[in-house]
């Protein structure tokens, strides 16, 4: 796996699939590495090359110091491109993945095909949330907030029917340098995306789940409603939607991408 060099952090980047394919670049929702497209990976790598990365502050990439802006994390994928020697992508982001498409997609569009955003915002109204979980975190680390971020990513059902996976998802974020965990927050907390939408001309996949609450179907329909000619799927999950619901959300995916 490449380490790549964004302005001096070290980003942790993977690059498997289809030779001479499409490329479709992935991107991660907060307290998540790479690993979380894992139940993507095997269907998505016989059409596309697929990029995937950490994001500065997580998994094997630098824990560079904040704090970050969406705008940062657009300029390290640029510099993940260029350093491929990559023009063009699709993107797949999840969460804050989908923040930094949103980014991207208005303000580098000759770099990107078609864009999914996938349980996403472009804004917080109520952005007290972040600052009360900055708070929890600074006193008692990421363990203080874990259970509760846990019930937000899968629906109890899920929790209750995939044990292993759900451990597995808890300890991806436990394992979260909480640095760049703050860091990631803190941009969290003063996110507005709303004017960048009617900029995106990428065609252009909305994905929610019926049970998140952490980003819900109201969040997606606005962002659908302000990217000219957007569309939308809702997948039954909460807010990992790709780790609940992975043959709906890889099949959207897939769909999408190859549809002319
Ligand atoms: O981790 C969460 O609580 C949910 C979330 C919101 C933005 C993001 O990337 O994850």
């Amino acid at each position: 796996m490449p380490m790549i060099d964004a302005d001096g952090c070290l980003l942790n980047v993977s690059v498997e699939g289809r030779d001479g394919g499409p490329t479709l670049m992935l991107s991660n929702s907060l307290g998540c590495t790479l690993q979380m497209w894992e139940p993507q990976m095997k269907a998505l790598t016989q059409v596309f090359r697929v990029i995937r990365y950490d994001r500065r502050g997580h998994g094997k990439s630098t824990v560079a110091p904040g704090p970050y802006t969406m705008e940062r994390f657009g300029r390290d994928v640029l510099a993940i491109l260029d350093d491929l020697n990559i023009e063009k992508v699709h993107w797949c982001g999840l969460s804050m993945g989908g923040m930094v498409g949103q980014w991207l997609g208005a303000n580098a569009p000759e770099r990107f095909g078609k864009l999914i955003l996938a349980n996403t915002s472009c804004y917080y109204a109520e952005p007290t949330k972040w600052l009360e979980r900055i708070d929890a975190v600074k006193k008692g680390g990421i363990a203080a907030v874990a259970d509760a971020v846990i019930a937000g990513w899968l629906t109890q059902d899920f929790r209750e029917r995939e044990p292993a996976i759900t451990a597995k998802m808890k300890s991806m974020l436990l394992a979260s340098p909480v640095e760049g965990y703050l860091a990631c927050c803190e941009a969290l907390s003063t996110l507005d995306q709303r004017a960048l939408l009617p900029k995106i001309k990428s065609p252009t996949l909305v994905i929610a789940g019926r049970h998140d609450v952490a980003t819900p179907i109201s969040a997606a329909e606005l962002i659908r409603s302000n990217i000219p000619g957007a569309s939308m799927t809702i997948i039954d999950a909460a807010h990992i939607s790709n780790v609940e619901q992975p043959h709906a959300f890889t099949d959207a995916v897939v769909g999408f991408l190859t549809q002319r």
